[in-house]
């Protein structure tokens, strides 16, 4: 599987890593027409508001939307979920609004900014170590969306189909199942797609 890790702004590098030691080709993407080779697409953290306009500046938001539609895998961390919202609390707008769910930004206040707990997580077998920073949470999901893990009864990890969201960043320990478990996903996609 060759999954891109979109490269406008934010923990690229990292992602790159955990995508490979998940076993699957990982590249950076920071053209449009790079997309067009890819199982998949990891939208990393960083800053929301600079990856939504990036996006816009290099018209990447209905590439994306298309590239979804033909059911291939997302999969956004932290900013990254934040731009796959359909709503963003506060905001008028949200960026790509391609899974049916309410975020919040920076959800958790000065007091805990940053900080690690183990989660479980629907699908995978034993605890994650998960690495919140400015972390947002997901307030409220649609139907179509299947809540794969909590922290204190707020909603941090889900899945809508093809397109799967955490709050936390998964490429920042060495624990790297939650990318082998979206590297699945896009084999199944690319699967079905043949
Ligand atoms: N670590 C992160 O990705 C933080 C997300 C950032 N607070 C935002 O709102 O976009």
């Amino acid at each position: 599987m060759k999954i891109g890790v979109l490269a406008l702004q934010g923990a690229v590098a990292e992602h790159i890593r955990g995508l490979e030691a998940a076993g699957a080709e990982a590249v950076a993407v920071k053209r449009v027409e790079e997309l067009d080779s890819l199982d998949g697409l990891v939208i990393p953290g960083g800053e929301s508001t600079t990856i939504g306009k990036l996006m816009r500046k290099y018209d990447f938001i209905d590439p994306i939307r298309k590239f979804s539609a033909e059911g291939k895998p997302l999969f956004g961390t932290c900013a990254g979920l934040i731009v796959l919202a359909d709503r963003i609390e506060g905001q008028d707008d949200a960026h790509l609004e391609l899974m049916d769910m309410t975020v919040q930004r920076n959800a958790f206040g000065r007091q805990r900014e940053s900080f690690e707990t183990d989660l479980d997580i629907k699908g995978i077998d034993e605890p994650i170590r998960a690495v919140f920073i400015r972390a947002p949470l997901i307030k409220e999901v649609g139907a179509g969306v299947d809540v794969l893990s909590t922290y204190k009864d707020e909603i941090v990890a889900a899945r809508q189909n093809n397109l799967l969201a955490c709050s936390f960043h998964p490429e920042l320990t060495d624990d790297y199942r939650l990318h082998a478990y979206f590297v699945d996903m896009a084999r199944e996609a690319a699967a079905s797609r043949v």
